[in-house]
């Protein structure tokens, strides 16, 4: 073979090979985001590193520091910060619903995401003509499976004006545009009502809050009276001992990695539930047997997480992705780590449910 055609058979192989890598390796599991697309939400490309410092700085103290007073005004504008810089990066690597679900046998990831979330709607009984309130709604996931499982209308909220255009985007892509409306606000102050939906629900939300009973006491006021909520929370569980280095460890990264203030115990949901004015009409971890782990998911991706550094790393380097992408990709790894941990041993939850009613009478 000639040089030339050598050369040319190396350069077409290793441009395909490229190609494999970047735009079918590289997809999501729900096309529509890619690698070469990664933006770090409504933060300019130059901001980027500084605001993930700024970021880690600020979730990297002690929960007792992040908790104090002054401290909790601050959270919800870090939450912000947090999910424009992760939002891409989820949907690409995850999917359109930024939760866990309990594994099925012989179901797809999809399948899984999908029933866990059509539960929720079944729980608080959505049906055709009610107005349901999806608190912490990320770019719609939920909300677009529950409008079209039980002919609801959702209307979702969430701090981020990101996954607010986002989830507009998806929704009329899936046509569900007319049952699906998404709104930019704090679920700490909904910008809704008394007593103006006939639902609530909550998926891996509500533990952004710096108090719980800040939000559930929101949720409680928009509900009208006799309606139900649910939640599906973060806690720990009660094999989770403080005394434990290891333990303490698993929960410090899962809570710095993931923009929690502190993540609170399981006994202390139903409490809170109650203190707000809720009857607990259920309660149930979603993760315990005969639930398959939710965290086999997160596992399973490692080989793709390895490819998924190397994209990023290659992206910012030929200055496509902003710099500091790297560094959000390092830190969601790390997470990964202390989630799947925190399952195996199990110390943690992110599916403790929970069912309330807002009393029929005040
Ligand atoms: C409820 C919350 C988010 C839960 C999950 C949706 C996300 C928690 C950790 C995330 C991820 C970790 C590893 C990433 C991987 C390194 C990357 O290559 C592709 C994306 C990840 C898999 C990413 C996806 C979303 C999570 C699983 C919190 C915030 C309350
Ligand atoms: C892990 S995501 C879950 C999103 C969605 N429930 C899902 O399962 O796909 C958490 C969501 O809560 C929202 N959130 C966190 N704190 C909030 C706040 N104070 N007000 C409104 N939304 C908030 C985030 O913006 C994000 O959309």
């Amino acid at each position: 073979m000639e040089a030339s055609t050598a050369m040319w058979t190396v350069a077409v192989v290793g441009a395909a090979v490229v190609y494999w890598f970047v735009w079918v390796m590289g997809a999501a599991e729900v096309k529509g985001k890619r690698a070469v697309n990664l933006k770090m939400g409504s933060i300019t490309r130059d901001k980027v590193q500084d605001k993930y410092k700024q970021y880690w700085s600020f979730f990297l103290r002690n929960k007792e520091d992040i908790s104090a007073a002054s401290d909790d005004d601050k959270v919800p504008a870090f939450v912000d910060t947090f999910y424009n810089l992760v939002t891409d990066i989820y949907e690409w690597g995850w999917g359109q619903s930024f939760h866990f679900s309990p594994s099925l046998r012989g179901r797809s990831h999809r399948d899984a995401t999908r029933l866990h979330e059509e539960r929720a709607a079944d729980l608080i009984a959505a049906r055709p003509g009610h107005r349901v309130v999806d608190v912490g709604c990320g770019v719609g996931g939920p909300m677009r499976a529950i409008a079209a499982h039980s002919g609801a209308n959702v209307v979702g909220i969430t701090i981020n004006e990101y996954q607010v255009a986002r989830a507009r985007a998806h929704n009329r892509k899936a046509g569900l545009d007319g049952l699906c409306e998404v709104v930019c606000g704090n679920f700490l102050e909904m910008p809704f009502p008394d007593s103006s939906f006939d639902g609530a629900y909550a998926i891996e939300a509500t533990c952004h809050a710096p108090r719980l009973e800040d939000v559930y006491r929101e949720v409680f006021r928009v509900l009208k009276p006799g309606a139900l909520f649910v939640s599906y929370e973060w806690v720990t569980t009660p094999l989770y001992q403080a005394s434990n280095p290891r333990h303490v460890e698993t929960i410090r990264g899962i809570e710095r990695g993931n923009a929690l203030p502190g993540l609170r115990a399981q006994h202390d949901v139903a409490a809170v539930a109650r203190q707000v004015g809720f009857e607990v009409a259920d309660e149930l971890d979603l993760a315990l047997p005969p639930a398959e782990p939710w965290w086999i998911r997160l596992k399973m991706g490692r080989i793709a997480y390895w490819r998924n550094h190397l994209l990023v790393s290659l992206l910012t380097a030929l200055r496509i992705a902003p710099k500091g992408v790297v560094e959000v990709h390092e830190m969601l790894y790390e997470t990964a780590r202390h989630l799947s941990d925190g399952g195996e041993t199990g110390i943690f939850t992110p599916m403790h449910m929970i069912l309330c009613r807002k009393p029929a009478t005040n």
